[in-house]
């Protein structure tokens, strides 16, 4: 492990106890507008509350660039930690900490021996900076999203990019054609969630494709699937409202309603009657474990289950179904090397996901932001807070 607290992947430079001890760190008063230079962020804690807070405004060390960050969504997995104060075992919000994940912005300094940036760049944050030491397999052969020593921005202990002034290593940043905004730019994230899945799930041309789950996760892997060439897709929701936003983002899906009360066997035969037959692939984008067996039962024999979503720790799969019908599940955690990609696909026009922030917010007014991300009867999508 490095041992400085400049060194580039190195866990100390986020120490959190540096930020909260530090003398400017203070939660702002409800209504407190500090100045326009303040570094303000929007920070969870152990006791469910989600406020503004002041932090100092970094200094880049070496290999460091200083971000004024313009663009940030509020994904579900920061309202689950402001909210539940956990996701799983291992992710535990123990102290104050800061929110999001998905952001872009602009270069405004750069440390010692940065080369590749200037003031002024426009750039993509990729949140999770792995620790690229050789001798970390998960690093040295390029599946990163599985370093044990991940600084995942957001996720505790480690404060996230929903900030003012934000520090990052130079070489997890992506620059942004002119072509994409930084409000695209920060939606690069859920989009590199998405790509990893299609990628990994092998979806081809042609394919007959289930969507479950009509989020941004879902919307974005609808978008991405019909870059890729899936037909038919049907897609999943409880939500009517959310299946008319996704027929208007994609015309052709065909979309089920999730009605509480039918089985999973009967929600199957609703998706395969959609779709005029089994399906051969599922990008599961609820996590949650009907909704999964909604997916495998609407499988070819030999199709493949992929689940993007995430939920309850333990959950029951219906063994022999999968077994007798040669069904694969997979999984996907975060991902890797797809910022490049989301890049090149958001700058050529092949994914338009502009449609998906539906809500915009100051930063001085994220705490507002956090509330409308997580009622679902306000109908966001995708929550945005730009600077
Ligand atoms: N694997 C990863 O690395 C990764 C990364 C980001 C997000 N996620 C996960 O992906 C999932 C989707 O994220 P999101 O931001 O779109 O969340 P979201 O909560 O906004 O969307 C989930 C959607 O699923 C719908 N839904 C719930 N139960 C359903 C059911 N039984 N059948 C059909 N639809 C149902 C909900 O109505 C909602 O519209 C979440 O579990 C999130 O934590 C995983
Ligand atoms: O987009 C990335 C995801 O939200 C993260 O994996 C989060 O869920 C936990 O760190
Ligand atoms: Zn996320
Ligand atoms: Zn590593």
């Amino acid at each position: 492990m490095p041992s400085t607290a400049t060194e580039v992947g190195n866990a100390a430079i986020y120490d959190p106890k540096k930020v909260l001890q530090h003398p400017q760190f203070r939660i702002l008063a409800v209504g407190e507008k500090p100045p326009k230079t303040a570094n303000i962020a929007a920070f969870y804690n152990p006791a469910h509350e989600i406020h503004l807070v002041e932090k100092p405004r970094p200094t880049p060390g070496p290999g460091q660039v200083l971000l004024h960050v313009h663009a940030t969504g509020i994904c579900g997995s920061d309202v689950h930690f402001w909210q539940h104060g956990r996701i799983g075992d291992s992710m535990v919000v123990t102290d104050e900490c800061g929110s999001g994940h998905e952001s872009a912005g602009e270069v405004v300094e750069v440390g010692e021996g940065v080369t590749q940036w200037k003031i002024g760049d426009r750039v993509a944050i990729e949140a999770g900076v792995p620790c690229s030491q050789p001798a970390c397999d998960a690093c040295r052969t390029g599946r990163y999203n599985a370093c044990p020593d991940v600084v995942f921005f957001s996720t505790p202990p480690f404060h996230g990019t929903l900030t003012r002034w934000h520090l990052h290593p130079a070489q997890w940043l992506h620059r942004l054609p002119d072509a994409v905004s930084y409000e695209e730019g920060s939606l690069c994230e859920p989009l590199a969630v998405a790509l990893a899945g299609i990628e990994r799930s092998g979806l081809r041309l042609g394919d007959p494709l289930l969507v479950c789950g009509a989020g941004p996760i879902g919307l974005i892997s609808l978008l991405s699937a019909r870059a890729a060439g899936a037909e038919p897709i049907v897609i999943t929701d409880l939500f009517q409202s959310r299946l008319d936003f996704a027929k208007k983002l994609v015309p052709g899906v065909h979309t089920v309603l999730i009605q509480r009360g039918t089985t999973s066997k009967e929600q199957a035969e609703q998706v395969k009657a959609a779709a005029g037959g089994p399906l051969k692939l599922a990008l599961e984008c609820t996590g949650v474990e009907s909704s999964v067996h909604t997916a495998i039962y609407s499988m070819a024999f030999g199709g493949k289950v992929f689940i993007i979503g995430v939920g309850k720790n333990e959950q029951l799969f219906p063994f022999m179904h999968l077994s007798a019908n040669e069904i694969d599940v997979s999984f996907q955690y975060r991902y890797a090397n797809q910022y490049p990609k989301a890049i090149r696909l958001v700058a050529g026009g092949l994914i338009n996901i502009r449609p998906l922030v539906t809500h915009r917010f100051a930063l001085e007014d994220a705490v507002a932001a956090f509330h409308v991300a997580a009622d679902p009867s306000q109908g966001a999508i995708k929550v945005q807070i730009q600077d």
